[in-house]
């Protein structure tokens, strides 16, 4: 590993004896993480990423002596395969991954073309469940000379579940080192200007191409457990604050754009109202033609792909409806970058 020292150091003390400690600096990293996902469909890989996901306090609040016996008696011996079917409908075969781990990489990749020009910036990517682990990048980041780091959960809305517990590993892995990096994390951004316009421009492009009108475009976000909200998790207000600016910023009279929460999990009260239902009931009050979007998820993955895009259809249709169709997540998309490389730079201020 070469000397690197502050050259104001290696002008007043000249050579270095061989045994002078090596530091490396002056590099800051970018570290882009979304949740996470299995390294396959299959039982074992689905069993693995599932209990590191399950048995995370963040995730589920429960008492360990009351949760573990479900969740090792039960959960884990039924979920890895029904779940991995599910992955298998949505897995990206070509390179043999979930498309969740593809855009996350391929944003990583643009947002370092994006920031190029500035040479002592390096972007990664890693998840907070499975692989690559934050605290491997965030070694890895150090090991290069990084002694200022962005993290970037990359959730547009707060909630513990998802962006606090990918702080708490940052932080987790930071607690080990003994020259600790500067660090900064990006908040919430869910009612950022360039976030809200790239979103409804992703709306108004997708229904520029069909050759129907919805009649209600419904805009579903992954949902908590009421009990989450009520100890207060900001997640619920602000999942609403980014629909009201939406139909504001559209144009749209009130209650086309509608608001609904998905992916229940477990027996305990969620956020309401449910998606399913919602969709369910909507065809029965004269409603035929939808839309979907997810404006919490920054990239298409089971829950989008597999719950709204499909499951989604097959219960409006079952129900009477007859046009669905479910606008993409931003992804790796010209709008969704410029949303990541906005709240970067601005992180970034001071340090580049
Ligand atoms: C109590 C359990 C869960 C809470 C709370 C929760 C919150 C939460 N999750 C996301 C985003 C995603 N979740 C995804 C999958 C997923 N979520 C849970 C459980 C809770 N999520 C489970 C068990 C799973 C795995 C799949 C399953 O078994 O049903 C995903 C998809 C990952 C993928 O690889 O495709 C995302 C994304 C948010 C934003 C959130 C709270 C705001
Ligand atoms: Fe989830
Ligand atoms: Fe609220």
């Amino acid at each position: 590993m070469p000397q690197m020292i502050e050259p104001e150091q290696a002008k007043a003390v000249g050579p270095l004896p061989a045994d002078h400690p090596t530091v490396k600096i002056h590099k800051v990293g970018v570290l882009l993480v979304n949740l996470g996902t299995p390294d396959g469909t299959d039982f074992k890989s689905m069993r693995r990423y599932l209990q590191e996901f399950l048995t995370d306090k963040r995730v589920i609040e429960w008492p360990k002596a009351l949760w573990y016996p479900i969740l090792y008696g039960i959960v884990l011996n039924t979920r890895p395969g029904k779940v991995g079917k599910a992955y298998a409908e949505i897995w990206n075969n070509e390179l043999d991954e979930s498309y969740l781990r593809t855009y996350t990489r391929s944003q990583s990749d643009k947002l370092g073309e994006a920031l190029k020009s500035h040479e002592n910036v390096i972007v990664d990517w890693a998840m907070r469940y499975g692989k690559p682990s934050i605290d491997e990048k965030i070694t890895a980041l150090r090991d290069q000379g990084c002694d200022r780091i962005v993290a970037f959960p990359l959730y547009p809305h707060y909630a513990a579940a998802t962006t606090a517990t990918v702080n708490d590993k940052v932080f987790e892995s930071l607690m080990k080192t003994r020259f600790m990096p500067a660090l900064r994390t990006v908040p919430s951004y869910h009612d950022e200007p360039v976030f809200i316009e790239a979103i409804a421009q992703s709306i108004e492009n997708h229904l520029a191409g069909l050759d129907w009108e919805p009649e209600r475009v419904i805009a579903s976000y992954h949902g908590i457990p009421l009990s989450y909200f009520k100890k207060g998790d900001p997640y619920h207000c602000q999942c609403l604050k980014t629909s009201r600016l939406l139909e504001e910023r559209l144009g749209w009279e009130k209650g086309k754009l509608m608001t609904t929460f998905q992916s229940r999990f477990g027996p305990e009260e969620w956020l309401q109202p449910y998606f399913d239902e919602t969709i369910a009931a909507l065809p029965k009050q004269g409603i035929t033609k939808v839309a979907t979007i997810n404006p919490g998820f920054v990239s298409d993955c089971l829950e989008t792909l597999e719950e709204i895009a499909g499951e989604g259809a097959e219960i409006f249709e079952e129900n009477g409806g007859h046009h669905y169709t479910h606008i993409p997540c931003l992804n790796d998309s010209e709008g969704g970058m410029r949303v990541i490389e906005t709240m970067v730079r601005r992180e970034l201020q001071g340090w580049i």
